[in-house]
């Protein structure tokens, strides 16, 4: 699976946040975006995800040479960010049945297996409104690794984890991304110390 960015640019309003992305990116590499705050990682990872559209240039998305419409792209690809919400009135079971009714889960898992992979088996038929910032950020962490996409992004991924979290996250990224292709927007080395490519966002102002 490849990600091709051309002339890339973004603006909102008056402002470019960022222009002539000129990248490639294929599995299975992880690569880190890197910035400081409000320097524009979000507003790259969300027009690739195709969240935002581009200002100007453009995205290209393809599998073994096969082009794959960007209205198409979605089904390739898997998003995880602290501003995405989850479904609160569900219980943990129901949103993942729920879910993978639009993105199926790797081969030869079940909602069971999710849930014990992200260690919330107490927890699983509690509304999800009802957990804490940390368990709520493991659900869409494995929401998103374990939806069967090629592509998984990952935007500040660990966000309100605790030590444990954090081991999680790493344990499954090493476990399940190993083929994908990987981004992760970050400016905290802890959540990126394993992707192969570095990027600057402040290399596109
Ligand atoms: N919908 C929007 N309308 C106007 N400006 C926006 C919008 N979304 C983001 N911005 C601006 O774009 C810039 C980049 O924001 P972005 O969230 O992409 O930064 P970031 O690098 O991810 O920051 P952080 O590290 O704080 O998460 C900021 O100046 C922000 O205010």
């Amino acid at each position: 699976m490849k990600i091709k960015l051309s002339n890339a640019g973004k603006r909102f309003n008056r402002e470019w946040i960022f222009r002539k992305v000129n990248l490639e990116f294929s599995a299975p590499i992880a690569y880190a975006i890197t910035g400081p705050n409000g320097s524009g990682k979000s507003t790259l990872l969300q027009s690739i995800g195709g969240m935002l559209q581009f200002s100007e240039g453009g995205i290209g998305y393809s599998n073994n040479s096969t082009t794959i419409a960007s209205e198409q792209a979605f089904n390739s690809i898997s998003f995880c960010a602290p501003y995405l919400d989850v479904v609160e009135e569900m219980t943990l079971v129901e949103f993942l049945h729920f879910h993978k009714a639009f993105k199926p889960l790797l081969n030869g898992l079940s909602v069971n297996d999710v849930i014990e992979a992200i260690h919330l088996q107490h927890a699983a038929h509690k509304q999800i409104r009802n957990y804490s910032s940390g368990m709520k950020q493991r659900v869409k962490l494995g929401q998103a690794i374990f939806s069967n996409t090629p592509i998984v992004l990952l935007d500040e991924p660990c966000s309100n984890l605790d030590i444990a979290g954090i081991e999680l996250y790493h344990s499954l990224i090493e476990r399940y991304c190993q083929e994908r292709l990987v981004m992760v927007c970050s400016n905290d080395e802890v959540e990126y110390r394993f992707c192969q490519e570095r990027i600057s966002i402040l290399d596109f102002k």
